[in-house]
């Protein structure tokens, strides 16, 4: 018996009551993407309107036999997934069949055993017997429909130009390498080949086998456009970065990683073998890092000298170097050196200069200090550098504790010795206005558009017990480094604008943050934990419980001679455009990723216009330390190009302000003027001093602008501005909490909000 409608998707010979012989075969390209992309179960099946499970057609027997048959992955697809319903799909069209192909069961076996033996033919033959052929084979309209579309398919297949690559055809030039084999293949198919092919249909199977045989095309047919893309391709090779460094290879190095969560003694420690060696260095993350190191360990009678962007200050007959990480020179030889924060490695923006300096630190012993991130990425490339590594584990000195109760949405019940953390300069000014205005406290402040100088006096005002400032307010700037006198953290929100939406704190972010309060020698060794309103609380402490996210991948960025060999390849490129041709063409290992560029790119396309800069000024001009954010900013940096472009020495073209700031945008014009300086000192430092030799005057008028702003601080009651007026922020829920525009002081709905009493609720947070 055979049954046949005029539009169907199968057709079924039945014999008597069992399935004798059958054949699928696919309908329309279309409902190959339509269907097979959105799997359904077999039960979805209908055959002439019967669901495929119930057909009253299909016996037991017949089901076994389909399955002793393997049927339900016939051609390639497992059945589950040949799903429609003709009566939905108005584009099913009609079948092609070839009747009576199929007499019985055995000669589906042979059929299938046919296809077996194209699908394990040696490609190269293959390919051969095409370009041999005179001509192309006979196909049924069908056969050729369904040939298209996986041709199709193939020239869009992200797997095909992936592995392409491979072979050095670029993803740029695969769709037209990939249409030249379409009509290549079409002028020379034979039936047997299309055949199997059409029994796959578009699909993976179908490029996979496709794939070798175009790369045999491929090699024939254009070997200019492979020899040019190796070239480019090669220029941009970042695999194997621990060849990078032949003399950091030849040596056997010891790496000691500290690790630990925050407050565990781990920088202590590292510290102690570094002031006992005869020569050591010390990578900071930060600046205001490297200039405690450099002070606490003069104090303690080693000579060190301070190696940041903006400053070198060299003392006499030190052996020793506090540096940041940046800096690093991986030319001297060090006895010890400490990489600290080492989890910065996995830094989708900066991470490349601790892997840098992992990698090609010349030195004994290093000491690398930080959480559990990275240990394991760490033992792979000790693996791979054959440096021996002694791993010591750390336990946070005091356990910190979450106060359940939090502040009820209350700033006034602030205490003593509080750090209440904001992700906003506004929010920080609101915050320090609402508790000078409603409590007896007076608040510091420490965030990122600060200068160092001026932080580190606001943290010493801080820590001193005796001044009336006994409150910080700061931004996640107090994440790293800074030892302050802190009792307990409170969150005044756990959301961050993170320059294009608002999104929740990462939960290792607040465990480093919240890792602030407490700290061993303190005034306060037992560290606490809040939040400002109760329904942030939640997530706190489920941020506080996670264990660390490992990191799989740390970041790589490449040397100028790389960039510049590169250049070689694709001249007549600006700089911006070489920097995402290299980010698409560059091989990396995959253990590493390529740092985000975008910042870099920002000014590479304002520096754009600026006519007569090498390629290796630009490059260390898009390197400097500037807020894209801020467009004064950026104007200078723009000013300071085009001098250094005409040979002329660079002017810092800025005056100095005659007193400290009586509200916010003086306040706000005091940080920029900061940051401007700062930038010049940088550029100072990164070329010939010739060319900015205004150095000193810059610095005179950064330590007198971060002393105005100390004084600003200290005064400043206004109502903050924001640099961004008039930006829409959009907001990303996190699971729990939410978003805070207002600052919130004693309202009832948050009195509201808090139901019971939870005072005497505390959770311990390892
Ligand atoms: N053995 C010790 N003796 C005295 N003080 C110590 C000792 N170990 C650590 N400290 C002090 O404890 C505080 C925290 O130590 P340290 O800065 O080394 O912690 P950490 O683990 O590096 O923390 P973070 O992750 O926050 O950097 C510091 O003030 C440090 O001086
Ligand atoms: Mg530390």
């Amino acid at each position: 018996m055979a049954i046949r409608p005029s539009r169907t998707l199968f057709y079924l010979y039945l014999s008597k009551n069992n399935l004798t012989k059958f054949r699928f075969s696919l309908v329309s390209s279309r409902f190959l993407h339509t269907h097979i992309t959105e799997p359904k179960i077999i039960q979805d099946f209908h055959i002439f309107g019967h669901p495929l499970s119930t057909p009253p057609q299909l016996s037991p027997l017949c089901v076994a036999q389909w399955k002793r048959l393997n049927l339900f992955h016939f051609y390639g697809h497992p059945f589950t997934t040949m799903v429609g319903n003709e009566d939905n799909d108005s584009e099913i069209c009609e079948l092609d069949v070839e009747e009576n192909e199929c007499d019985n069961g055995e000669l589906g076996f042979e059929k299938r055993l046919n296809f077996v033996q194209i699908a394990s033919r040696d490609p190269v033959e293959i390919y051969k017997e095409f370009r041999e052929a005179t001509k192309c084979e006979k196909q049924t309209r069908a056969d050729w429909d369904t040939l298209i579309e996986i041709f199709r398919c193939f020239a869009k297949s992200g797997w095909a130009s992936n592995q392409a690559l491979a072979v050095y055809i670029g993803a740029s030039f695969f769709p037209t390498a990939a249409h030249k084999f379409q009509n290549f293949f079409f002028k020379k198919c034979k039936v047997d080949i299309v055949k199997y092919l059409v029994s796959l249909g578009p699909c993976i199977e179908a490029e996979k086998f496709l794939f070798p045989i175009f790369v045999e095309f491929c090699v024939e047919e254009f070997p200019d456009e492979i020899k040019n893309f190796r070239k480019m391709v090669e220029s941009a090779d970042l695999t194997k970065p621990h060849t990078w460094f032949p003399f950091a290879r030849a040596m056997k190095r010891k790496i000691i990683y500290h690790c630990g969560p925050t407050n565990s003694g781990k920088t202590y420690n590292a510290l102690q073998r570094y002031m006992e060696a005869k020569k050591g260095i010390y990578c900071s993350p930060l600046r205001l890092l490297a200039m405690e190191v450099f002070d606490k360990v003069n104090g303690l009678g080693v000579y060190c000298s301070l190696r940041t962007g903006q400053e070198k200050k060299h003392v006499p007959f030190s052996n020793h170097v506090a540096c940041t990480v940046e800096m690093v020179s991986t030319d001297d030889m060090y006895d010890v050196a400490v990489i600290d924060e080492i989890q910065m490695m996995a830094d989708t923006h900066r991470g490349y200069a601790w892997t840098r300096a992992l990698l090609g630190l010349k030195a004994d012993e290093i000491h690398v200090c930080g959480d559990p991130s990275v240990l394991d990425i760490v033992r792979k490339i000790c693996s791979e550098t054959g440096d021996e590594l002694v791993e010591q584990h750390y336990e946070r000195f005091k356990p910190l504790v979450v106060e359940a109760k939090t502040l009820l949405g209350d700033l006034k019940n602030v205490r003593s010795g509080d750090c209440v953390v904001a992700f906003s300069r506004r929010e920080i000014f609101e915050v320090k206005m609402a508790i000078e205005k409603h409590t007896n406290h007076r608040c510091c402040v420490i965030y990122g558009a600060l200068p160092p100088e001026t932080r580190r006096q606001q943290a010493t005002l801080f820590n001193d017990p005796n001044n009336e400032f006994d409150v910080l307010v700061a931004s996640d700037a107090v994440g790293m480094g800074l030892n302050l006198n802190i009792r307990r953290i409170i969150f005044y929100t756990l959301s961050k604008y993170n320059g294009d939406r608002i999104i929740p704190v990462s939960a290792s972010q607040v465990k480093q943050i919240a890792g602030r309060a407490g700290r061993r020698g303190s005034r306060y060794p037992e560290g606490l934990t809040t939040t400002l309103q109760l329904e942030d609380l939640d997530y706190l402490i489920e941020c506080l419980k996670k264990p660390f996210n490992e990191a799989n991948k740390v970041g790589l960025f490449p040397f100028y001679e790389q960039v510049e060999l590169f250049a070689g390849q694709i001249p007549n490129s600006t700089f911006s455009e070489l920097l995402d041709r290299f980010g698409e063409n560059c091989r990396l290992d995959g253990s590493y990723f390529l740092c985000q560029y975008n910042h870099i790119k920002k000014i590479a396309n304002i520096l754009e216009k600026v006519q007569g800069l090498s390629l290796e000024d630009r490059f260390n001009f898009c390197f400097a330390p500037v807020n894209i954010r801020d467009p004064k900013a950026m104007y200078h940096l723009l000013k300071f190009a085009s001098s250094y472009a005409q040979a002329l020495p660079v002017n810092i073209a800025m005056g100095m302000p005659k007193c400290s700031a009586r509200n916010d945008s003086e306040l706000l014009d005091l940080e920029t003027r900061h940051q401007v300086l700062s930038m010049y000192m940088w550029l100072s430092n990164h070329f010939e001093n010739d060319k900015f030799p205004y150095f000193k005057k810059a610095e005179a008028m950064a330590t007198g602008i971060a002393e105005l702003l100390g004084e600003s601080l200290a005064n400043a009651r206004w109502k903050p501005e924001s640099r961004n007026v008039g930006k829409q922020q959009k907001v990303v829920p996190k699971s729990q909490g939410e978003v805070k525009e207002q600052l919130c002081i004693n309202t009832s709905s948050s009195r509201r909000r808090f139901q019971h009493d939870t005072a005497s609720l505390a959770v311990h947070v390892p």
